[in-house]
């Protein structure tokens, strides 16, 4: 992982507690101090459901379905209703005025007086949680705005973050000074900074899509993979390497440390128009994430952080990662049509490399 000011003096794993960073950061600002309760909130939460989930098959309420659906159409499964009812549960305690989650159809609304909210996807990579392979919390902090409150563009962000699931349960996180990674030490409870100031390399070699789409997407992607694929001998004379955990928050951790390019395009299945991801929950604190590492995030054409969301539940195309890669795709979708296939478009490729 390549640090930003990386040299003897400045530690790339000091161990800083969670609390001392955000204390640091906070000061006696009562709205920082709001932001920072809420991220305790959500790192309390995802204490209780990394343990959960560390317990995989022992317990009950994991992969099986429920029989609901959430906003989005998807079939709710127990952990995503459970982890669900911890976060709230966790927030409840905390100056939150409201929770905009995945799964309920309607904000929840906890104290309208308090300064600041939260948007949640409580459970990232439902389709993970069976088969033993890491998943997630994500979460946006925004300024509390009344019935706007969700419908803010990611710029008004003042934190964001992911909890990942994985060998090791770790924080990322972001108050808009830099980007870090916390791993929690489950002996202590305490979440201590391992990563300072995370800068995602510039240039990728590597990238993340579920291929098995790709006839249905949108030109401009198909063109940009196709010259991926390609390799040295096409026009991007380079060799690429692919990975999709289909977990979120597992294939930005890895773009975090080695750089890459995730990419969840529109494409042509019924519903998928706008791709598979949430805006406000899932694309914009990605994008936030990215942005404070050095990296961007698009939805091919627009940087994420500016949309301003037609409600809670929308959906965005998201580009996300290595900043190079996410402007060479910018270009894939300014030089090309957004709709149809032609032979044509994808020998137009050979002229973006
Ligand atoms: O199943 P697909 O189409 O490959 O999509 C996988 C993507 O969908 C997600 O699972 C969506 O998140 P949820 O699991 O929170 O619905 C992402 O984590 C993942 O990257
Ligand atoms: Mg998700
Ligand atoms: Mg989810």
């Amino acid at each position: 992982m390549m640090m930003r000011n990386a040299s003897p003096e400045t530690p790339v794993a000091d161990h800083k507690t969670l609390d001392a960073f955000l204390d640091g950061w906070a000061g006696t600002d009562p709205t920082r101090v709001a932001v920072s309760r809420a991220v305790l909130g959500v790192c309390e939460a995802g204490r209780a459901i990394a343990a959960i989930v560390g317990r995989g098959a022992l317990e009950d309420a994991m992969g099986a379905q429920t029989h609901l659906t959430n906003a989005g159409g998807d079939a709710q499964k127990a952990l995503d209703v459970r982890t669900h009812d911890i976060v709230v549960e966790a927030l409840r305690k905390q100056p939150v005025s409201r929770v905009g989650s995945e799964e309920a159809a309607e904000e929840v609304v906890l104290d309208e007086s308090a300064p600041v909210a939260v948007a949640i996807d409580p459970l990232d990579g439902s389709s993970n949680i069976e088969n033993n392979v890491s998943i997630g919390t994500l979460f946006g902090v925004l300024p509390e705005a009344g019935a706007d409150t969700f419908t803010q563009p990611g710029s008004a962000q003042i934190a964001a973050g992911f909890v990942v699931y994985g060998p090791a349960t770790a924080l990322v996180l972001t108050v808009g000074e830099g980007t870090h990674a916390f791993m929690l030490d489950h002996v202590s409870g305490a979440f201590l900074r391992t990563h300072q100031d995370i800068q995602i390399p510039k240039s990728a070699t590597e990238y993340a899509i579920n291929a098995s789409n790709q006839r249905h997407w949108d030109e401009p992607m198909r063109a940009y993979v196709a010259d991926c694929l390609a390799g040295a001998e096409g026009p991007r004379e380079k060799n690429f390497n692919m990975r999709w955990v289909g977990s979120l928050v597992a294939d930005i951790f890895r773009i975090l440390v080695r750089g890459g390019v995730y990419l969840y395009p529109g494409d042509g299945r019924e519903g998928y128009a706008q791709g598979r991801l949430r805006l406000v929950y899932e694309c914009n604190p990605i994008a936030m994430i990215c942005e404070q590492a050095g990296g961007a995030a698009t939805d091919g054409r627009t940087r994420i952080l500016d949309i301003k969301p037609a409600k809670l539940h929308v959906r965005s195309p998201l580009v996300a990662g290595s900043a190079e890669e996410v402007e060479r795709i910018a270009r894939y979708y300014a030089d090309r049509p957004s709709k149809g296939a032609s032979p044509l478009f994808a020998k137009r490729g050979l002229f973006l490399a």
